[in-house]
């Protein structure tokens, strides 16, 4: 049939045509992007698989990958004044754009009842965006790669498990880096699992 010419078929308006290719990312270019996870509070493993299930449970987001879990120090406050944190990185495959991923980010700490008062305070779960394809921007809103991250063993040691070749842009190889802020206060929890989404 020539739908064209068919007046009880109406022509799909270009910008549906991009919702639904946004909703699968097997339709379109997607892109790579690597997430970092952390909680210190509550049952820190549930959380951090209810984010791995939530970030696949995202239109036009794939789980590709997902690291072993680390038991880690928090970083960046006094010793001994917060819990430790479970940490994970998880590698995805996405047609959002990065302001879009910010906000289901945002989206998934808002749904683990995240409190934000202080500066790098104890959290149900963080969901931070370390690299995005290969972008560099400074925008405060979003900077990437993640500002902290090539300094951070609790993001570069799950990484590092499941991609071991990966660079941070603009920073250079997940591997160099490690090696150069060690892994003190960053341990394996080879007894505890993540599931990679079906
Ligand atoms: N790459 C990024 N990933 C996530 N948030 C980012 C990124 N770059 C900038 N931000 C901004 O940082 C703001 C504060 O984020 P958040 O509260 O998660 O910080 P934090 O986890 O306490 O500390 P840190 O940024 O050192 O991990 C967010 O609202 C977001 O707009
Ligand atoms: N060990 C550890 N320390 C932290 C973490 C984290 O995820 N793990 N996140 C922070 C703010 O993003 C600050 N400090």
């Amino acid at each position: 049939m020539n739908t064209s010419s068919d007046p009880t078929v109406q022509p799909v308006p270009a910008s549906v045509v991009e919702q639904v290719d946004a909703a699968d990312v097997t339709l379109s270019n997607p892109k790579r992007a690597v997430i970092s996870l952390g909680s210190n509070l509550g049952n820190r493993l549930e959380t951090l698989q209810g984010a791995v299930d939530a970030l696949e449970d995202t239109p036009g987001l794939r789980v590709k990958a997902v690291s072993p879990v680390y038991e880690t120090e928090p970083w960046g406050v006094e010793p001994g004044s917060q819990p430790s944190y479970f940490n994970a990185v998880v590698l995805i495959k996405t047609t959002l754009p990065p302001d879009s991923l910010l906000e289901r980010g945002h989206a998934i700490e808002e749904a683990f009842l995240r409190v934000r008062d202080e500066r790098w305070g104890p959290r149900t779960i963080d969901v931070d965006i370390v690299a995005y394809q290969g972008i560099v921007s400074d925008d405060p809103r979003l900077t990437l790669p993640h500002p902290r991250a090539h300094e951070r063993a609790f993001v570069l040691a799950p990484w590092y498990d499941i991609e071991p070749e990966a660079e941070v842009p603009g920073r250079g190889a997940v591997a160099e880096l490690l090696s150069a802020v060690g892994r003190t206060g960053v341990l394996p929890r080879a007894d505890l699992e993540l599931r990679l989404p079906e």
